[in-house]
């Protein structure tokens, strides 16, 4: 029921009379907040007797917003229900609005329903202040906490049957994301609204930054509060961090360390507490701000992958200046810079922000792909990967868009949904999308334009929903210059975009290498690479990039012994040692036919630089011949071990030079 007694009413009215007519607003007529509002909305010009206009978003509109606020809908869920519940008996509905008042979701009372829609308390309806004058939502956005408007103190006299609580929500970087509020008839008791938003707002707000935490590299996530019993409950503060420096927070850790939103991204641990990052899991620690002594728990971020230091054997180490901040995740390498790379498509897939992934062949364009879904909200929905450039022409459409029963010759019984439809909720992975024709292009333009996928054959579209992620080793600029890429299609897909480095750009390659050769598992088995092959596999130039480095250490290890010495012996001919020849030539191994080279024969390596000259392949081969026999003053059998073939190999070469 409205708080406002039968007197209060009366006075309240007379309130709004005298500010309508007059402009006028004496002293505690109505509460603060309350008369900030009027004034803001008197002074935009909005007349208190003004008929409630609005003009909800159609279904098309709705559905992009709502995705857009994917996040925030789908963690606000347990709220609303709970809230709605609450509502049961109350004439009411709860509430879920994006940051500009948008309602997203109401849930609530049946008896109430209806009138709500009338009331335009459905989704679609905008309820910012500039639309509706003073009210819960608008007035807790504009003033960023949470407002009660009851019945009279609506400002827009069609409102004033309503009464309402809202309180912002602020995503893990202390921006508001939405609204949570209760509505209701203001004859009706609303008991509690207050107390129930503040809990909900507070068990969503904790949800979400301990998801942050979990899914944005964060490496360290802390606990707090003043006492000891709040530690556990929605209600103790969050922070985590990332590298030192605070990466998300809650609400209530701000409010406890007296911090706003701006020290999300900015302040470092020392800048929070008198006292290490280091140390027990549980402490006791005096916050910067105020001095107050704060009881923290800290702790890993719950379901992030564990974390292995890379640290590189000791040897390896002394030859590298810097050492690099490399992590293993099962059996892939990150390093600092595709870690913030993944964060951040990350984040761009959670809010419906396509990603463009660039890079060589190899450079692990589909693993960061997947563990960006992984990572994301959707990690329970599905990753639906199509490689545009393996499935002929054709196909590619059918397979895509999916086909009616009977759509054309050989199409399966009962059609086929379409690898877009199976994507629905979760993420579309178009590999090679540079490769798609010009004419696929323009219906996937289409779908991605309209939500909605036009089977072949069939009458009617379906509306699907599902994030896009494409990826491609093509320079996708340049196709749009040359025609090959539409370039409506490409700023569609382009909204971020990453790319990811060939590995002879990767620096240092050294260490890059000795990760990826602990994630092969040979620590376990005591196999070791030499620093001879190690160099030899740092002057490489890794045109397949990880998969090749990856295929190669792994290729090794299993035909390795346990507790044996991988040394260049052991490596194919391109990559084996790399010896100073004067003047350079190119790999001679290159020039022998196949059968004649050993897996891991140890040649002489040179790179072919763009300068040298063409040679043919079998001056190219008797170079290297020569070569190897000079350097061991004609000695057969050391010249082919030198050239990594056998004694017999190498005779028969050089009768057939002969000849
Ligand atoms: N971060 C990583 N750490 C270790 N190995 C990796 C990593 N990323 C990729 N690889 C290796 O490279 C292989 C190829 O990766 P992926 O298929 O993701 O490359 P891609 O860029 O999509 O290649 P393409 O363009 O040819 O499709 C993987 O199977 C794995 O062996």
């Amino acid at each position: 029921m409205s708080q406002h007694s039968g007197r209060q009413i009366r006075v309240l009215d007379g309130v709004r009379g005298q500010f309508r007519d007059a402009g006028n607003l004496p002293d505690n007529a109505v509460p603060e907040v309350i008369g900030r509002s009027w004034q803001r909305c008197a002074s935009a010009g909005l007349a208190m007797n003004r008929p409630a206009r609005q003009d909800p978003l159609a279904a098309p509109a709705l559905r992009r917003q709502r995705d857009r606020n994917h996040t925030l809908l789908h963690l606000a869920t347990p709220e609303l229900d709970l809230l709605a519940r609450a509502m049961a008996d109350a004439d009411g509905v709860a509430i879920l609005t994006d940051a500009r008042g948008l309602i997203l979701d109401a849930r609530g009372d049946d008896g109430f329903a209806g009138r709500a829609r009338r009331m335009f308390l459905q989704p679609g309806a905008c309820w910012s202040e500039a639309q509706e004058g003073t009210n819960a939502v608008g007035t807790a956005l504009a003033e960023g906490g949470l407002v009660e408007v009851d019945g009279a103190e609506h400002y827009l006299d069609e409102n004033r049957v309503l009464i309402c609580t809202a309180m912002p929500v602020r995503d893990p970087t202390g921006r508001i994301a939405g609204v949570l509020d209760l509505s209701g008839d203001a004859r009706r008791p609303q008991t509690h609204a207050r107390a129930l938003v503040r809990l909900a707002v507070a068990n969503l707000e904790h949800r979400w930054t301990m998801q942050a935490a979990e899914t944005d590299g964060s490496d360290l996530l802390v606990r707090l509060h003043s006492h000891p019993s709040w530690l556990g409950t929605p209600h103790e503060g969050l922070l985590a961090f990332r590298d030192g420096r605070l990466s998300a927070a809650n609400r209530i850790a701000l409010g406890l360390l007296g911090l706003d939103a701006g020290a999300i991204g900015a302040a470092g641990w020392d800048a929070l507490f008198d006292g290490g990052m280091m140390g027990s899991d549980a402490r006791l620690l005096t916050s910067r701000a105020g001095g107050v002594p704060m009881h923290l728990r800290i702790s890993r971020p719950a379901g992030r992958p564990v974390l292995h230091p890379v640290t590189a054997p000791s040897r390896l180490r002394a030859a590298t200046t810097t050492p690099p901040a490399l992590t293993l995740r099962g059996a892939m390498v990150w390093d600092a810079a595709s870690d913030a790379m993944l964060a951040r498509a990350i984040r761009a897939i959670d809010a419906d922000i396509p990603v463009l992934l660039q890079g060589e062949t190899g450079t692990g364009k589909e693993v960061f792909v997947r563990a960006a879904h992984q990572a994301s909200t959707l990690r329970s929905a599905p990753l639906v990967a199509v490689n545009c450039a393996a499935i002929p022409e054709g196909l590619l459409e059918s397979e895509l868009f999916g086909y009616e029963d009977g759509a054309f010759t050989g199409a399966r019984r009962r059609g086929s949904p379409g690898r877009i439809r199976q994507a629905e909720g979760g993420i579309l992975f178009l590999d090679e999308i540079g490769d798609m024709a010009l004419g696929l292009q323009a219906r996937l333009l289409r779908v991605l334009q309209d939500g909605e996928v036009l089977p072949l054959g069939a009458g009617r579209p379906v509306t699907v929903r599902f994030r896009l992620v494409a990826a491609t080793h093509q320079d996708l600029k340049a196709a749009v210059a040359d025609g090959r890429f539409r370039s409506d299609l490409y700023y569609r897909l382009n909204h971020l975009s990453v790319t990811l480095r060939p590995l002879r750009d990767r620096q240092p390659l050294d260490a890059i290498i000795n990760a990826v050769f602990q994630a092969t598992g040979a620590p376990a088995r005591d196999i070791t690479l030499d620093s001879a092959a190690r160099q030899c596999l740092a002057g490489h130039d890794w045109p397949g990039n990880l998969r090749e480095l990856a295929n190669l250490l792994r290729t090794l290890v299993a035909l390795a012994d346990d507790g044996s010495t991988i040394t260049p012996a052991d490596l194919p001919g391109e990559i084996g040692p790399a010896r100073p020849l004067d003047p350079p030539m190119p790999p001679p191994q290159a020039c022998l036919p196949q059968a004649d080279l050993p897996h891991t024969a140890p040649v002489f390596s040179a790179p072919m630089s763009d300068a040298a000259p063409m040679a043919s392949l079998r001056s190219m081969t008797d170079d290297a011949l020569t070569r190897a026999l000079a350097a061991h003053d004609g000695n057969i059998s050391a010249a082919a071990r030198a050239l990594g073939i056998h004694r017999a190999t190498l005779h028969r070469r050089l009768k057939s030079r002969q000849h």
